[in-house]
């Protein structure tokens, strides 16, 4: 790097000094795509603000919303597929209009996506990939009201950049009584006695049931359910035997439960209770083999998902009288078939998958969505957020205006690039700090250099969703480097993040590094504003706002006049202005910050100065 003269001739406006800078520092980092600002007739704010009088002159149209700075933002659109509790609703409508559209064909879905925002489902809507396509990349967020997403397209969502969130606490205890239910009554036969005396038979010998205490229970699956049910079975004086090849031991431990091998819980237990998730791993993984392996007489509960259990298999093994019982609470299909023969089974109890649904659950799980969904639909993070890393809310306020630098360096060099940016194949990015590298997350930066990357030079809008998604279709490798900066006592996450295009041609060389030929920015925050301070070989500074003209000169006084001159002359305000250059009558860069774009006279002016040998606009 060289060391430069860096000049900020910055007439002092309303908001560049420090303090003011602090304030408007750059605004939280979106996880899902911004909403548009949108212009209308309605809008709910003060009749005298300006944004009511600019919502005035625009035609009748959606009602809109106003952030605490009195920006107006178009009301988000909200469908609601399925049942979901009155709570929830208005939770939902203080911030969105709200369409209950419940039990509606997939063609009906397919037809009316297009014009939500965000859709909330139970497990009774397949959100396919057609659904995604169908909404044309309106959607946004789809909400699980639950906790199993196995009905959502996660792949699909993901590349269409369309965050998923679910409600994954809300219903823990209502499935794990539901699984004790299911277990006790089965073990007593409750639901065959009671639709035997009410077709008026009183039979107490064929209704002989067997007792819990005493009895091994294999729960499988050690999670939120898993582990609820392993308490309550303890109660019920039972030995609980677990397998959970994630589970961590010392949870089994303190509820008392012992971790073993696949093979070994099915093979010790009387009772066995089904628990994780249908993964491609866990897909029908009680079959044929699996009853083979299990005691005589054994009885299965299954609260988590049809397809976990190959259902052919398990009507062969019942009646066989390899399993003696089952309960079952959920169904490759929901509904099952009117004649299945595993429903109509007479060592069968059966339930409608109500495994979540008692009052308390259902007005947890619709609280619990409703604010995941109106959280993501402000950009906030999404804590429940299924297919995005998840970055603490404090990490997400720190990074906010090395999230905007990461975003416009990305922006910015992709302008730089000579023809097509097909051409970029390698991204580096380096972070300097002073913090230690596990104290560091960046895989937000990653994603907003990509934004900034990708999004000028394509259709595509990019989040940290699919960011990743987006750069390996592209064929962009993105690689990452940290280096320490020698300030320990630093408080600041980041020195500066570099964004370095390796091999490509600039239509601007002067931001061509020396060595390997590569286009390098940098940049740093200032006082919580995203400044340029190196391009290629040069040391500049400018503030990252409004629009940037670089221009690369021979040293000479009287340069910074010339330009400013011609600007000035066509009422284009410069914000901030800075020169870096090699050694003094060499070569030399100014970076000049406008708030408003030259038309193109303007810019061949420029040109045209003798001493000027290449000039770039560029847009932020
Ligand atoms: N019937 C209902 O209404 C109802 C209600 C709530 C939850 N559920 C279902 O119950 C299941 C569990 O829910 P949860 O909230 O406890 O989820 P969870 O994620 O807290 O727990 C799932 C557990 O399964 C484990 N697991 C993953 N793969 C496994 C494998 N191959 N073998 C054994 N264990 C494995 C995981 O490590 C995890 O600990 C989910 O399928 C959920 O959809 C159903
Ligand atoms: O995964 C879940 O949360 C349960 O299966 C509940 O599903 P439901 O919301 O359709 O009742």
């Amino acid at each position: 790097m060289v060391a430069a003269s860096s000049a900020i001739l910055s007439s002092p406006r309303a908001g560049s000094s420090p303090a003011a800078a602090r304030v408007r520092a750059a605004p939280a980092p979106s996880l899902v795509a911004p909403l548009p600002r949108l212009r209308v007739r309605s809008a709910v704010v003060s009749s005298s603000s300006p944004a009511a009088a600019v919502a005035a002159s625009e035609p009748a149209g959606r009602i809109l919303g106003a952030g605490s700075d009195g920006v107006l933002w178009p009301k988000p659109a909200v469908l609601v597929a399925e049942k979901l509790s009155e709570a929830g609703l208005a939770v939902l409508r203080q911030f969105a209009d709200v369409e209950c559209a419940y039990g509606m064909s997939p063609a009906e879905l397919l037809a009316k996506v297009a014009q939500f925002d965000a859709l909330i489902v139970r497990s009774g809507t397949k959100v396919t990939r057609e659904v995604l396509e169908a909404s044309r990349g309106r959607l946004r967020v789809v909400g699980r009201a639950g906790v199993g997403i196995d009905n959502v397209d996660l792949q699909a969502a993901t590349e269409a950049g369309c965050l998923v969130v679910n409600a994954p606490t809300a219903n823990t205890v209502a499935a794990a009584e539901h699984g004790i239910a299911l277990l006790a009554s089965m073990a007593r036969n409750v639901s065959q006695a009671d639709a035997a005396l009410k077709a008026g038979k009183w039979q107490r010998s064929k209704y002989v049931g067997v007792s819990l205490v005493g009895k091994t229970l294999a729960v499988m699956g050690f999670g939120k359910v898993g582990s609820e049910v392993a308490r309550r079975a303890k109660g019920l004086g039972m030995l609980v035997i677990a397998h959970d090849p994630y589970a961590p031991a010392d949870r089994a431990r303190a509820i008392g439960a012992e971790l073993v091998s696949f093979d070994e819980a099915i093979g010790r237990a009387d009772f066995i209770s089904l628990h994780m998730p249908l993964t491609q791993a866990t897909s029908k993984v009680f079959n044929d083999e699996s009853f083979a392996k299990m005691k005589t007489g054994v009885r299965i509960i299954n609260v988590a998902r049809g397809g976990v259990i190959d259902e052919d298999a398990l009507v062969r093994a019942l009646d066989s009288g390899k399993v003696a019982q089952a309960a079952l609470d959920v169904f490759i299909e929901e509904p099952p078939a009117k004649d299945s023969k595993l429903v109509l089974h007479e060592n069968v109890t059966v339930t409608p998958h109500l495994g979540a649904s008692t009052v308390e659950a259902q007005e947890g799980v619709a609280i619990e969505i409703a604010e995941a969904v109106v959280g993501a639909l402000r950009g906030e993070l999404a804590a429940t957020a299924v297919n995005a890393p998840m970055v603490p809310a404090e990490v997400m306020s720190e990074l906010a205006p090395y999230v905007s630098l990461a975003e416009k360096l990305g922006r910015l060099a992709v302008q730089l690039v000579a023809g097509e940016s097909g051409g970029i194949k390698g991204v580096k990015v380096v972070y300097t700090s002073a913090r230690d590298p596990d104290d560091l997350d960046t895989r937000l930066l990653r994603a907003m250099v990509t934004k900034g990357i990708v999004e000028p030079v394509s259709s595509t809008f990019v989040n940290l969703v699919n960011a990743d998604y987006t750069a390996k279709q592209r064929g962009l490798r993105i690689t990452e480097e940290r280096v320490s900066h020698e300030s320990p006592a630093a408080e600041a996450p980041l020195e500066s993040i570099q964004v370095r295009l390796s091999h490509v041609q600039s239509k601007f060389a002067g931001a061509i590094s020396d060595g390997a030929g590569d286009i390098v920015l940098e940049g740093r925050v200032k006082y919580g504003v995203p400044h340029l301070t190196v391009v290629g070989p040069y040391e500049v500074d400018v503030s990252l706002e409004g629009n940037l003209i670089l221009c690369r000169q021979v040293d000479q006084p009287g340069m910074i006049g010339k330009v400013g001159n011609i600007l000035g002359q066509r009422n284009v305000n410069v914000s901030f202005m800075s020169v870096g250059r090699t050694f003094r009558g060499k070569q030399a860069i100014m970076a000049i910050g406008v708030d408003e774009e030259p038309d193109k006279d303007t810019l061949e002016n420029i040109g045209k100065i003798p001493a000027i040998e290449e000039f770039v606009f560029l847009q932020l």
